[in-house]
C-alpha cells in the first residue's frame, strides 16, 4: 500500500537497520546476507554486497582491494555495478561510455558520447550509491582496448549530491505496485568527468604512467567474472522463490474445496485432483531439483574461484556454461510456475493478500538481469558446440560434459524401458537424458557446419541443462539423507522432476530416437503413480521448507489453514476500505445517479 517514495523510503531505513544490527551483533558475512534475504526486499545493498565487492575482489589489484574493500566493508561508501546502458545490455562489447587516458594529467576521462550511452538500470545507482564500477571502453594512446572496470565516485560524502559532469536520477516505476520499485535503478550520463588513473581496476590489465597497455596473464573473460558470481547465487534465489510459490499453492490446494460432495457429505480438496496434481507436484519436485542443482553450482563456483587463485583457469568456460545454463532454465522455470501457482490458486491467487503478485513481479526480471536468458542459453550452446568438435578431435571431455565422451553408445543406444516400473531406475532416466542431449548438440552441430548461425542450438542448450538437474538430483540420492522416509520421498520426486520433463518435451525424445511413442506413454503412466503416492505428503514436503508465516506473506499460505479469516481480515485493511461511502461519491457518482433517476422519471 505504500507510495513508491514511501516504499523507497522504507528500504533505507531496513538497510539501515540491518546494518545497525550486524554490527552489534557482529554477524559473520553469512549471517548478514541472510538478514538482508529475509528481509525480502529489493535494495541498494544487493548490488553493494553481491555486485560491487565482488567486482573489485574479482577485477581489482591487491592494493585496489585494500584501499576501496576497506570502505565498502564498512559502509563509509555505497557502490553500485553500472554496466548496462540504455542502448546496450546484452552486448557488453557494444557499451559506448568511454574512458580516455589523458597522460598530462595521470587521469581517465571518463564520458558518455550519445544519449544511448547513458548508464540504465544499476539498481541503487538513482538516488543512492555513492560509487559505482563502471564499465566503459578504454581508450589510450588513440586505440580503442575495449571494455574494462572502473570506480567512480559519484556523489559527494558530506551531502550526497552528485559530482561535477555527472547527471544521475532514477529511471521509473517498474512492473507491480511494490516489487522492484523499492529499489533506485538508475540513469547516469558523464560529462568529462576526470578520476586517477589508479582506479582503473586493473588485476585484468594496466596502464602505465606513460599510457601503454599491459595485459596480465590472466584471461580477460575475468572481466565477466562478477556476472558468473552472481548468476550462480540467482540459482538459489529462484529455487527459494519456487519453493514460495508452490508452499503456498499446496497449503491452500489443501483447505479449498469444490465439488465432489456425496450424500451432503463435504466437498473433494482441490489437492485431490488429479489435474491439480500434474499442474502442481512438477513445480514442487523443480522447487527440490532447483535447490540440489544451487548447493553443486555453488560448491563448483568455490572450486573455480580456488584454481583462479592457483592460475589454473582450465575450468572457467564450463564454470561460465553451467552458471548461464542454470541461471536460465531454473529462472523462466521459476517465473512461469509462479504465475502458474496463482492460476492453481484460483481467484484468491490473484489478490495481494495471495503474496503471489508480489513474487511473481520480483522474481520475473530474474529472467532478464545478469544476462537475458536466451542470450546465456546460447552461451552455453556455443561451449556444447566447441565440446563436440573436441569430441570429434579425440579430445575427452570432462565435468558436466563428460557423458559426451561415451558418444559411441549415445549416439545409437536404444531405452531398456519396457514396463512402468522401468522408469523407477534412475540409470534408465540418465541414459535417455544423455542421449537427448548429445543427439541434439549432434544435430546442431551438423546444422551449423551447412548453415552457420549464431542463433542454433538453443534446445540443445536445454537439453543439456536439464540433464545436469537431473543428474544433480540423483547423485543427491546417492548420499546419506537424514530423517525416515525421507529418502523415498526425494526419491519420488526426483522420478516426477525427471518424468515430467520427459512428457513436456516428448517431440524432443522422440525426434532423436532415444524413447519410443510406448515408452514415453509408460513414463506418463508412472508419472500419474508418483503423483498419487506424493499427495499424502505433499504438505509435508512444503512445511519441510520450514517458512515462517511472516516470510511466506500469504493469507492461502498460512501454516494454520485458516484461510478464510485471513482472507477476510486482510480485504479490511485495504485504503478503499477506510470509509463506508468511497471518496469520489459527491462528485461523480452521485450526480450520475441522481441524473439518471431524474430522466427515468420524465
Ligand atoms: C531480496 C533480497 C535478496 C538478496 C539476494 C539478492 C541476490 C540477487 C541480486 C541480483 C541483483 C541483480 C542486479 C542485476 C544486475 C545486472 O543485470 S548486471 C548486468 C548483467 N549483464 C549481462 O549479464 C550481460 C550479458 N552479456 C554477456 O555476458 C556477454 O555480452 C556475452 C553474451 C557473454 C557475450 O560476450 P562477448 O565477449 O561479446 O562474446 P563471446 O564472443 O560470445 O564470448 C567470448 C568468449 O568469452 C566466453 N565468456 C563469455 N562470458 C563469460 C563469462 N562470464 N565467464 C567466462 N567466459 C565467458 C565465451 O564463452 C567465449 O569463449 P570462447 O567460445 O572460448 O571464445
Ligand atoms: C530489475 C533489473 C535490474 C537490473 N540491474 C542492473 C544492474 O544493477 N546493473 C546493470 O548494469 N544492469 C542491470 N540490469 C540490466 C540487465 O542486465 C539487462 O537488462 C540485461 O542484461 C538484458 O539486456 P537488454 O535489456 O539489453 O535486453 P536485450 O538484449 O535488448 O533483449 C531484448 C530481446 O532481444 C533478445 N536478444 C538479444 N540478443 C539476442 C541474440 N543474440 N539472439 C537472440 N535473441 C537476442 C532477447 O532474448 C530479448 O528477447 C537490470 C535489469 C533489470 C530488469
Amino acid at each position: 500500500m505504500l507510495s513508491r517514495k514511501e516504499l523507497f523510503k522504507d528500504t533505507l531505513k531496513k538497510a539501515a537497520h540491518a546494518w545497525k544490527r550486524t554490527v552489534e551483533l557482529h554477524l559473520t558475512e553469512e549471517e548478514a546476507n541472510l538478514l538482508r534475504l529475509y528481509i525480502d526486499q529489493p535494495g541498494y545493498v544487493d548490488l553493494h554486497w553481491v555486485m560491487f565487492v565482488p567486482a573489485i575482489k574479482g577485477q581489482g589489484t591487491e592494493e585496489q582491494q585494500k584501499k576501496w574493500l576497506t570502505m565498502a566493508y564498512k559502509f563509509q561508501i555505497i557502490g553500485t555495478y553500472a554496466q548496462t546502458e540504455l542502448g546496450h545490455g546484452s552486448n557488453v562489447q557494444g557499451l559506448e561510455t568511454t574512458a580516455t587516458f589523458d597522460p598530462s594529467t595521470d587521469e581517465f576521462i571518463m564520458h558518455s558520447p550519445t544519449l544511448t550511452s547513458s548508464k540504465w538500470w544499476p539498481g541503487g545507482l538513482g538516488k543512492t550509491s555513492t560509487h559505482a564500477v563502471v564499465y566503459a571502453r578504454l581508450i589510450t594512446e588513440g586505440k580503442d582496448y575495449g571494455i574494462h572496470g572502473f570506480i567512480m565516485q559519484l556523489r559527494s560524502l558530506d551531502d550526497h549530491s552528485p559530482l561535477p559532469g555527472i547527471t544521475i536520477g532514477d529511471i521509473g516505476g517498474k512492473f507491480g505496485s511494490g516489487a522492484y520499485n523499492s529499489m533506485d535503478n538508475g540513469v547516469m550520463r558523464l560529462d568529462h568527468v576526470r578520476i586517477p588513473r589508479d582506479q582503473m581496476l586493473m588485476r585484468l590489465a594496466q596502464v602505465t604512467r606513460e599510457g601503454k597497455y599491459v595485459h596480465s596473464d590472466v584471461p580477460k573473460q575475468l572481466l565477466y567474472g562478477t556476472m558468473v558470481y552472481v548468476r550462480q547465487t540467482i540459482v538459489a534465489d529462484a529455487s527459494r522463490a519456487l519453493s514460495r510459490a508452490v508452499c503456498i499453492a499446496v497449503r491452500y490446494g489443501a483447505i479449498r474445496k469444490q465439488f465432489g460432495s456425496k450424500a451432503g457429505g463435504p466437498e473433494t480438496q482441490v489437492l485431490n485432483y488429479k489435474t491439480q496434481q500434474s499442474r502442481l507436484f512438477p513445480f514442487l519436485a523443480s522447487a527440490y531439483a532447483f535447490r540440489f542443482v544451487g548447493q553443486w553450482l555453488k560448491w563448483l563456483y568455490t572450486d573455480v574461484t580456488q584454481k583462479l587463485e592457483s592460475k589454473d583457469f582450465s575450468t572457467l568456460p564450463e564454470a561460465h556454461a553451467c552458471t548461464a545454463g542454470l541461471k536460465s532454465v531454473t529462472t523462466s522455470a521459476t517465473a512461469d510456475a509462479i504465475e502458474e501457482c496463482q492460476k492453481l490458486c484460483g481467484g484468491h491467487g490473484y489478490l495481494n493478500s495471495s503474496g503471489l503478485p508480489e513474487l511473481f513481479a520480483v522474481n520475473l526480471p530474474a529472467c532478464t538481469y545478469e544476462g537475458d536468458n536466451v542470450v546465456l542459453l546460447l552461451q552455453v550452446a556455443r561451449f556444447l558446440m566447441k565440446t563436440v568438435s573436441q569430441v570429434a578431435s579425440g579430445k575427452q571431455p570432462v565435468g558436466t560434459t563428460a557423458y559426451m565422451g561415451n558418444i559411441q553408445h549415445l549416439m545409437q543406444c536404444k531405452s531398456v524401458v519396457n514396463t512402468v516400473e522401468d522408469w523407477l531406475n534412475p540409470a534408465a532416466i540418465k541414459e535417455v537424458f544423455e542421449a537427448r542431449a548429445l543427439r541434439m548438440a549432434v544435430n546442431c552441430a551438423q546444422n551449423i557446419s551447412k548453415a552457420p548461425s549464431q542463433e542454433e542450438g538453443f534446445e540443445a542448450a536445454v537439453a543439456h541443462v536439464q540433464l545436469i538437474i537431473v543428474t544433480k538430483f540423483i547423485e543427491k540420492l546417492q548420499e546419506d539423507i537424514l530423517g525416515h522416509g525421507v529418502k523415498e520421498q526425494l526419491q519420488k520426486l526426483c522420478g516426477i522432476y525427471a518424468l515430467h520433463l520427459i512428457h513436456k518435451h516428448l517431440g524432443d525424445f522422440l525426434s532423436t530416437g532415444c524413447v519410443t511413442a510406448r515408452q514415453g506413454s509408460l513414463a506418463n503412466e508412472r508419472l500419474g503413480k508418483l503423483y498419487a503416492q506424493v499427495r499424502p505428503n505433499a504438505v509435508a514436503l512444503v512445511d519441510a521448507f520450514d517458512y515462517t508465516d511472516h516470510y511466506l506473506g500469504s493469507a492461502l499460505g498460512r501454516y494454520d489453514g485458516d484461510v478464510y479469516s485471513a482472507l477476510y481480515k486482510e480485504a479490511w485493511k485495504d485504503p478503499l476500505n477506510e470509509t463506508v461511502v468511497p471518496d469520489g461519491y459527491q462528485e461523480h457518482l452521485r450526480p450520475l445517479l441522481k441524473q439518471q433517476l431524474k430522466l427515468s422519471r420524465l
